[in-house]
């Protein structure tokens, strides 16, 4: 099994999400991709029915965890303002739940996004530093796609916090859209220390998840049993043109 952490290794990493509504279609999403090998497990538990019951979300995270031995794993609350899945916690039962997942879990990644409240936020981090936990410090618009200097400040937010790894998603309504989020992938690459995922959504956007660690992004989405969102391919067509990139990067000498 793959180990390797958001960041380290020379193509950018290739997540999949488990979205099942229950414990055993999450089972059942576990199974059928492990089989594809990801080198990253997301659970968007916000797609997760019984997500209020945090005791059977922390019984569903140690069994998928026992289940996929190495593989590091992210944990997602998605919230509907950023385009997740309608459901009944609050920011501050989220947060409960994220401490948790820290306490109680050996997950690796925490997802949470840069819009909660900043003491949210420094509260998350201390309890992921006493419990070796990073966070992914993330930003989502399914709208559109902001400006460059609002999105860098994305990036610069998440150094601030002194998160672990910062994640843009959004939307482009042109190719336009699309470029300058590459554009801003490459300047955040050289202007922050950590890590940093970024992504162009939908049908045009499509070309940034296959090309995007060539700017800098560490790690792509892709369906390994389900889609998450818009634009995400199969992991296998994904694993084959970023190995086509990475033999061609290398192959080329001027
Ligand atoms: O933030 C992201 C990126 C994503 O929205 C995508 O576009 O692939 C998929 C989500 O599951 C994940 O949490």
């Amino acid at each position: 099994m793959n180990n390797t952490m958001i960041g380290q290794g020379t193509k950018p990493l290739i997540c999949v999400p488990l979205v099942g509504r229950t414990g055993d279609a999450v089972m059942a999403e576990l199974s059928e991709v492990l089989v594809k090998k990801p080198d990253v497990i997301e659970w968007r538990a916000d797609f997760f029915g019984d997500i209020s019951q945090s005791d059977e979300v922390i019984r569903i995270a140690n069994w998928i965890k026992k289940a996929a031995g190495d593989i590091p794993f992210i944990f997602t609350v998605r919230s509907r303002r950023e385009g997740g899945q309608p459901i009944t916690l609050n920011d501050h039962d989220i947060l409960e739940l994220l401490i948790n997942i820290c306490q109680n879990t050996g997950w690796e990644y925490i997802d949470y996004e840069l819009s909660n409240p900043p003491a949210y936020i420094e509260c998350l981090r201390t309890v992921a530093l006493k419990t070796k936990k990073k966070i992914i410090g993330s930003f989502h618009d399914f709208e559109g796609t902001p400006a460059a200097d609002i999105l860098l400040q994305k990036f610069a937010q998440a150094v601030q916090y002194q998160l672990d790894v910062a994640k843009v998603a959004v939307m482009p309504r042109t190719l336009e859209d699309v470029l300058a989020l590459l554009q801003v992938t490459l300047a955040a690459k050289r202007l922050v220390n950590i890590p940093i995922i970024t992504i162009s959504m939908g049908r045009y956007g499509v070309i940034s998840r296959m090309i995007g660690g060539v700017f800098g992004s560490a790690l792509s989405f892709a369906i390994g049993a389900n889609s998450s969102a818009p634009g995400q391919i199969q992991i296998d067509d994904l694993r084959t043109v970023l190995t086509v990139i990475e033999k061609a990067i290398g192959a080329s000498n001027n």
